[in-house]
């Protein structure tokens, strides 16, 4: 039985797990340059393994990143897959961070239709708990958290001008009669369940050259194009960083599964605690649990694979002909 299972195993591409239904299915992250953020892409890599996934991780990489990065990145047992940019027509009014530009090459992750469904993740996220059940999720929608207004990132927004937040929509009422209807859900695009596919991806790349960008970039430009299509999932799946202070009482820090490192000083390979807010001791033990995480070398794929399969040997179960020796053995007449 077990010699069955494994021939049906070696069928299947070792980098590739399938769902039930025979979908191909991984966890995607993008990389960009040469600085640090190949560190992020090794501790979600880690922390996907520390999980027990079940499912590999995609790394989107532009041309600029270093052969360096890509060999740690493969070393860690991620599959790189090589994107071109995609540039959006000139901005005139400006993003509120200026290497905002850059992600909207994230946009290449329509394209890769080998796999039937993926899971986006940012390369500054980290994953505490097994999400691989989010796979599972109906077909046709793309689903995604809610992001957090209240931020300075937002200050040119109207919903920022006058303190409205769809986290709390309670808090200010949204003036219908100034501002018409209130602005639609609205999701950060630092995590996303989705469904490559090549005529959506074609029709982003064809729409991304008509749409005006504006402050979020890719992310404002995601949330217009999938409006129709966008499920809300809780933030346990993507705790952008803001809502511990922001709006505390949506946060329960044992229910988070997804921490996205997204306040400026967050990032955990370039924590900042002069930053504001960064002095909170939540964030510290964030920051912390990262590094615990990142440092730990049993995690490390080649080490981790060695140990899973001699775990696997030992406990693996008994093939048919020693099932039955170990019933014959047992009801031999003991030797006197
Ligand atoms: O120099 C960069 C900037 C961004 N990114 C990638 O683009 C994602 C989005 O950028 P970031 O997370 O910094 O945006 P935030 O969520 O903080 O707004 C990152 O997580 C990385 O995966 C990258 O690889 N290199
Ligand atoms: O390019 C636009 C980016 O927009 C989002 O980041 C923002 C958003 O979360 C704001 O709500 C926060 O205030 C801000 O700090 C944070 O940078 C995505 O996380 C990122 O992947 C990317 O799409
Ligand atoms: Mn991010």
């Amino acid at each position: 039985m077990a010699q069955m299972k494994m021939n049906a195993d070696k069928m299947i591409d070792a980098d590739v797990k399938v769902s039930s239904d025979g979908g191909k299915r991984a966890y995607v992250t993008f990389l960009a340059g040469n600085k640090d953020y190949w560190m992020g892409v090794v501790g979600l890599a880690k922390g996907l393994r520390k999980v027990k996934s079940a499912y590999p991780l995609v790394v989107a990489t532009l041309p600029d990143v270093p052969e360096e990065h890509r060999q740690i990145l493969v070393a860690q047992g991620c599959i790189i897959r090589d994107i071109e940019p995609v540039y959006p027509p000139e901005n005139e009014t400006g993003y509120s961070m200026a290497y905002y530009v850059i992600n909207y090459s994230k946009l290449r992750i329509w394209e890769f239709v080998e796999y039937e469904k993926m899971i986006y993740l940012d390369g500054d996220i980290q994953v505490f708990s097994n999400i691989d059940h989010l796979f599972d999720t109906p077909r046709g929608y793309l689903y995604a958290v809610k992001d957090c207004f209240c931020e300075v990132s937002w200050s040119k927004t109207p919903q920022y001008k006058i303190g409205y937040c769809q986290q709390s929509p309670e808090k200010v009422t949204w003036p219908v009669e100034s501002l018409g209807s209130p602005p639609p859900v609205y999701f950060n695009a630092g995590m996303l369940v989705f469904e490559p596919n090549l005529l959506t991806y074609e029709d982003l790349l064809r729409v991304v050259q008509i749409t005006t960008p504006t402050y979020f970039a890719e992310q404002d430009f995601l949330n217009m194009y999938f409006r129709d299509i966008y499920k809300p999932i809780p933030s346990t799946y993507n705790l952008v960083m803001a809502m511990l202070w922001r709006h505390p009482e949506h946060v329960d820090l044992d229910q988070i599964s997804v921490v996205h490192y997204c306040a400026n000083g967050s990032k955990p390979w370039r924590y900042n605690k002069d930053e504001e807010h960064m002095d909170r001791e939540d964030i510290k033990i964030l920051v912390k649990k990262w590094w615990e995480i990142y440092e730990d070398s049993s995690l490390d794929y080649k080490i981790f694979v060695e140990t899973e399969s001699k775990m696997n040997a030992s406990t693996a179960p008994l093939t048919f002909k020693e099932s039955v020796c170990d019933v014959l053995t047992s009801l031999a007449p003991s030797a006197a």
